[in-house]
């Protein structure tokens, strides 16, 4: 428990993870310390190559720190333990992968995918028993029983990691490390995978370490959010804090990479870009401290002081800036941090799928879909118009030939 009362499920402590000896040794995580709390969603975010994935892999015991530890429940779980132990947590923590296809044997049925971790941990009474678990986690995942029989290459993207989630799942974990689970797959069903992340916490309590490469996926999906630059951890706070009061300048960058929704407002955007060489950190080291708030911070004496004087005005910080019309902005903040088709997924309202159905009944009943077309350019779901129009322009161009055919066969039969 910490002194709110809270429980604590895992604590990162001090944890240094290395790669590699000598002069080729890389140091992909440096002095990392967070703690995740039972039933939260704590996110880690940084760009690639920060270590995120390093860290997740520490955490179900995958990659070895090379110092500090890790603990689970108050027990370390880091570097040699008890196989007793090393099963609990097998089965305790389960992993969801970035990419359902590589993470999947292609070669086992659904059926064999799911039961895995139910045959290695005997976790059913009797074969009917384990059949009922594997149907009941498939039909919660949103497949279905006839599935289960099929390898891995039948299904979509956004299937599979359905099968992934399942076959975590159905180990009824209480921490799960999700790396990256949505990046992968198509920009329209991202959002599904994420719902059904939330619907697992909400009926499982199951407790979340969610990792990404950006703020705007994990604003609304986290309780807690640690920020990573290059191994180093440099701030952790309550998600609306570290959206309020972004005090370290790398997570003031990515904040400020974060698409608005509004075009106008996005063109007139100044990005932010962090360059690290604003430190000197040459005699007054840096340490990463408590400034209040639950909120931690990765700076040097006097820049705490600074985070510590800003955080005590109370008054959220501006990490976006735009600029006016006619205003010049400096040639150096322009970076590019998201991706087109992201970029795309953020502007996007929910529903705006554009999904082929709308163009089937559009076709078969144009009148309908011209109106719903109408009705979508005004809601600015413009997929979704676009698939109305075009499904109830073929459907009155259809209905015109008929036509035609109609007329020219009654002057045939009235001649
Ligand atoms: N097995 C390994 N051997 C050597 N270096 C590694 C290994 N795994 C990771 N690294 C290095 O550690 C650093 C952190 O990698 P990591 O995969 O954790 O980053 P990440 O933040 O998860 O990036 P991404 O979002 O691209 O997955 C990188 O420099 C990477 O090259």
């Amino acid at each position: 428990m910490d002194e709110n009362g809270r429980e604590i499920l895992l604590q990162v402590k001090n944890v240094d993870i290395t790669f590699g000896k000598g002069d080729d040794a890389v140091k992909a995580v440096k002095n990392a310390s967070f703690d995740i709390y039972k039933g939260e969603t704590f996110s880690l975010v940084g760009e690639s190559g920060s270590g995120k994935t390093t860290i997740g892999r520490a955490v179900i015991r995958v990659n070895p720190c090379s110092a500090g530890e890790i603990l689970y429940k108050g027990v370390k779980i880091s570097g040699k333990i008890p196989h007793s132990l090393d099963r609990e947590v097998i089965r305790n923590i389960q992993m969801v992968f970035q990419d359902p296809a590589a993470s999947l044997n292609e070669r086992a049925t659904v059926d064999y995918i799911v039961s895995e971790g139910l045959y290695n941990f005997h976790l059913y009474e009797n074969e009917a028993d384990r059949v009922k678990k594997v149907e009941n986690m498939i039909n919660e995942v949103g497949l279905l029983p006839e599935h289960l029989t099929r390898y891995p290459h039948e299904f979509s993207g956004g299937q599979r990691q359905r099968i992934g989630l399942a076959r975590a799942m159905v180990m009824e974990p209480e921490l799960v490390v999700a790396d990256e689970p949505i990046s992968a797959l198509d920009v329209s069903i991202r959002a599904q995978v994420l719902n059904l992340l939330k619907k697992f916490q909400r009926e499982k309590q199951v407790t979340y370490l969610f990792i990404a490469h950006d703020l705007s996926i994990v604003r609304f999906i986290s309780d807690r959010i640690g920020v990573i630059y290059k191994g180093n951890i440099v701030e952790v706070a309550d998600a609306e804090e570290l959206f309020n009061f972004p005090l370290h300048p790398y997570t003031h960058s990515l904040i400020s990479a974060i698409p608005i929704p509004d075009p106008q407002l996005e063109k007139n955007k100044v990005l932010y870009t962090y360059d690290p060489s604003i430190h000197d950190y040459s005699v007054d080291k840096p340490e990463f401290v408590d400034i209040g708030h639950n909120h931690f911070v990765y700076g040097n004496k006097k820049e705490i002081e600074e985070y510590k004087a800003l955080r005590e005005k109370g008054e959220p910080l501006q990490p976006i800036t735009i600029r006016k019309p006619g205003e010049k902005v400096k040639e150096e903040n322009h970076e590019v941090h998201f991706s087109k088709a992201e970029d795309e997924f953020l502007k996007t309202p929910l529903h705006d799928t554009g999904s082929i159905w709308y163009k089937v009944l559009s076709f078969f009943f144009p009148i309908i879909g011209i109106i719903a077309a109408m009705v979508y350019k005004k809601k600015q779901y413009y997929h979704n118009y676009k698939a109305c129009k075009q499904g109830a322009l073929y459907g009155f161009a259809v209905l015109a030939v008929i036509l035609l055919i109609f007329i020219i066969a009654l002057i045939l039969v009235v001649l």
